[in-house]
């Protein structure tokens, strides 16, 4: 039986086209001939080893890489014809800690894009911003210096930041690396509400039995798109190993793919890393 798919209602026109699009920088050629539609109301998770172009392919949808054929078109749109509601949150790694800002500040900068000419900010968007702090229980460290936060602190920060444009788009760089599990969790369970409430999500991630096994669709990429579908069609042997380039044995447990490595496979103290031989845990939100 097939399924309706999240948002039915709200499907039809696709909210990024990318048609045959090959990228990357002035001296790197990253994504090859690279064609995906995300559909409004979609949460699509993007899966391919460091450097296969995940977060690229993000910076593609913002116009922040050089392309050399093809297109992306956000809204109909391409990026450079004006800038649509995209809100984006960067690999806390890429951050630069040093610039002294507090958390209140750096979700203010989410208004910034909207007032680019008027860059003071009005009573309402204050209270908004401390709205969507206490929304992600982070109101009460508004004050402090972002570099004083964990890691999940701060990536409800930058979600914060992302969150007060209102994008019809949020673009989410591993959102859930670095943090426990149960701020994971707390995170992906957000990210479903927000989904829920109509809000289109593109991830990318490294966690495929914590993460990307209970999203709706997913997009296996290394340079170019190898795979996409649902958990159930992505998450193979023969998909991984053709994202990967490593054999990783599938089970299903209750109807979910579950990657099942061998916990010798890395020698006698276990596997790469936590993920991969969590099998018993899962989400409730598939
Ligand atoms: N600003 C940049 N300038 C030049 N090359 C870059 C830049 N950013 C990334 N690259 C190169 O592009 C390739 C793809 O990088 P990208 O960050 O898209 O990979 P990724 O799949 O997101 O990796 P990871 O999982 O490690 O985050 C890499 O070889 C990287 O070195």
């Amino acid at each position: 039986m097939l399924h309706p798919l999240p948002h039915e209602h709200l499907r039809g026109a696709p909210l990024v086209e990318i048609i045959g699009l090959s990228c990357g920088y002035e001296k790197q050629r990253v994504l090859n001939r690279v064609d995906l539609q995300i559909m409004k109301g979609d949460f699509v998770g993007l899966l391919g080893p460091s450097g296969s172009g995940k977060t690229t392919l993000l910076r593609s949808m913002l116009g922040a890489v050089s392309v050399y054929e093809g297109e992306v078109l956000v809204e109909g749109r391409r990026p450079s014809e004006g800038r649509p509601r995209i809100g984006y949150v960067p690999q806390l790694e890429t951050i630069d800690w040093n610039f002294p800002v507090t958390v209140r500040e750096v979700v203010m900068m989410g208004r910034t894009m909207e007032n680019r000419f008027f860059p003071w900010f009005r009573k309402e968007e204050k209270e908004l911003a401390d709205r969507m702090m206490e929304q992600l229980g982070i109101l009460h460290l508004a004050g402090r210096h972002i570099r004083e936060l964990s890691g999940g602190q701060q990536q409800r920060a930058f979600l914060a930041r992302a969150l007060v444009s209102s994008p019809s788009l949020l673009l989410l760089d591993e959102p859930t690396s670095g943090v426990d599990v149960k701020t994971r969790d707390d995170v992906m369970h957000l990210l479903h509400d927000l989904n829920h409430e109509g809000v289109t999500i593109v991830i990318t991630t490294h966690e495929i039995n914590a993460v990307a096994v209970h999203l709706p669709r997913l997009v296996c990429l290394a340079g170019r798109v190898l795979a996409e579908g649902t958990p159930y069609d992505v998450i193979t042997t023969e998909v991984l190993r053709q994202t990967y380039g490593a054999d990783m044995p599938v089970i299903h447990y209750e109807g979910m793919p579950i990657v099942a490595e061998s916990p010798h496979r890395y020698g006698r103290n276990g596997g790469a890393n936590g993920d991969e031989v969590n099998v018993g845990h899962s989400h409730s939100h598939a």
